[in-house]
């Protein structure tokens, strides 16, 4: 059998019985972050669930996060191969999908050195800073006109265009002529193909149900996709001399630079290289647009906590100029608001699923081979045993008390938005950088009220693999900075 519960001694953590079938798939629901959640609170925070022919087990509280992410972290630090990472990422040579080894090694080093590692970040402070302003002005402009802004929408395109100059010299929001639209379709429907084929990652059961629309969705994502990146390579080795005469290196001219850098006798390929650009785009920008989105929706929804964070960057900043980074650690309520948003809204609830190709033991049960690890990140930051008032928006709790202590990055597992262990997120310092930045710029630098007539707040999720509001913020900005700091 695939699932020998039946052998001596080889009992299976406890969980949810299942048809014979699709398993526990059925119990789940739609949102499977509150499904599995749900079914924690019956089965305990270790739980093995029957999915078809792949079993899972399930991690929803801190310590059962810990057991797996750092004393099982090798042996769980692959990925499911799934309909998602054959059709869309080049046969998994990215590095999102890569399985734990060589390869994937050289991929993260050269991404960290480069691109993601704090030396790296230092050294394109200008990109941020400059789309920064871009966005400020653009908005500044729609409440001059009286337009609403759609937050997701402002955030989207200043990543989307940090991630296209730091990697390959192009912002890609912002061709000229007829190219912007086709290259903004391109972008757009790549960030709701995450959510599509994610889907499929944790739930195989909604692909089950939809297998032919999905897997169709997901070669026509893959292919356009594939059109784009392979159009901004192709302008990118049209335009190699003027980098080199200017001394100017992006991403991949540094990977190729590095090509032959074998480690363990591995090399990047040209696929290699694509599968990063994939990576850096679907990881890099809607995750933490998520994320401020849903911290500018707690400051809008509680008004004394927008006050106090106005207030400190009054305090701190003044009204005569914009925000910068380097304000940032002058700005504790600003960072006590960002890990609050990262607690309750993190924006991959689940993770990113693992996978164990061998059988193990957790707390004296039986794990068998080939199981997948899922993570229930959104479960642990709202678990009552960690946390006070939990479902409460209260950044104050990071400022004293046991919270005051904890931070994001994978070295407190009550808190783990980017995961922890080997195959935490290789982008987790540059997505604090640009929650930071971002949502305190945005704060410092309009009022923000609702559109008349849309004054209740929507906060439904939806779900994906990431978890943005269903309904996109919309929201009426004033200026509140001299008219110079949005030049
Ligand atoms: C606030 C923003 C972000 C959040 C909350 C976030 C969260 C995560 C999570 C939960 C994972 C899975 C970890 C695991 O498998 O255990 C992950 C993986 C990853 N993230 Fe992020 N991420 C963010 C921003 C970024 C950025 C800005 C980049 C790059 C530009 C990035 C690149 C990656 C990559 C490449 C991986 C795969 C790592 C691997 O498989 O070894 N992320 N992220």
């Amino acid at each position: 059998s695939l699932h020998p519960t039946s052998a001596p001694g080889r009992r299976l953590p406890p969980g949810p019985p299942g048809l014979p079938l699709l398993g526990a798939l059925p119990l789940i629901g739609p949102a499977p972050h509150t499904g599995l959640t749900a079914l924690a609170r019956k089965y305990g925070p270790v739980m093995y669930l029957r999915m078809g022919t792949c079993g899972a087990v399930v991690a929803s509280s801190p310590s059962a996060a810990r057991t797996f992410l750092k004393a099982l972290d090798a042996r769980f630090a692959n990925r499911p191969a799934v309909a998602s990472s054959v059709d869309i990422t080049y046969g998994s040579q990215n590095m999102v999908f890569a399985n734990y080894g060589p390869k994937w090694k050289l991929m993260r080093k050269l991404a960290s050195v480069h691109l993601l590692g704090a030396r790296a970040l230092a050294d394109w402070a200008r990109v941020r800073r400059d789309e920064a302003g871009r966005a400020l002005r653009g908005m500044a402009e729609a409440a001059e006109a009286g337009r609403p802004v759609v937050v997701p929408e402002v955030l989207v395109c200043a990543l989307a265009n940090i991630v296209g100059q730091i990697t390959v010299s192009k912002r890609v929001f912002d061709v000229q002529g007829d190219e912007s639209n086709s290259y903004k379709d391109m972008i757009v429907s790549l960030l709701t193909g995450v959510g599509l084929f994610n889907i499929g990652d944790f739930v195989p059961a909604l692909s089950w149900l939809d297998l032919q629309g999905v897997q169709a969705k997901l070669r026509r994502i893959h292919n356009q996709f594939d059109g784009l990146i392979t159009k901004l390579l192709a302008e990118h080795a049209a335009t190699a001399g003027d980098r080199a005469r200017e001394g100017r290196q992006d991403f991949v001219d540094r990977l190729r630079a590095s090509k032959d850098d074998d480690e363990d006798g591995q090399t990047i390929t040209e696929v290699n290289i694509k599968g990063l650009i994939f990576d850096m785009f679907t990881a890099g920008t809607d995750t933490s647009s998520i994320i401020v989105e849903w911290a500018m929706v707690e400051m809008i929804k509680n008004p004394s906590i927008m006050a106090r964070a106005q207030e400190e960057m009054d305090r701190v900043v003044g009204h005569d100029r914009r925000l910068e980074e380097s304000d940032i650690p002058n700005l504790p309520y600003l960072q006590a608001v960002c890990k609050e948003a990262m607690r309750l809204h993190p924006s991959t609830p689940l993770s990113l699923p693992h996978f164990s190709f061998e059988e193990c033991e957790v707390d004296g049960y039986y794990v068998p081979g080939n199981t997948r690890l899922l993570i229930n990140i959104w479960a642990i930051g709202r678990d009552p045993s960690a946390w006070e008032d939990p479902l409460e928006f209260r950044p104050e709790r990071f400022l004293s008390g046991p919270a005051a202590k904890v931070d994001p990055l994978g070295n407190y597992f009550e808190l783990i938005p980017f995961g922890a262990g080997r195959r935490i997120c290789a982008g987790k310092l540059a997505g604090m950088v640009f929650v930071q930045y971002f949502l305190g710029t945005l704060v410092h630098a309009f009022e923000w009220r609702l559109p008349d007539g849309e004054e209740k707040l929507d906060m439904a999720e939806t779900f994906g693999l990431a978890m943005p509001k269903a309904v996109p913020l919309r929201a009426v900005v004033t200026p509140r900075l001299v008219p110079a700091a949005y030049a």
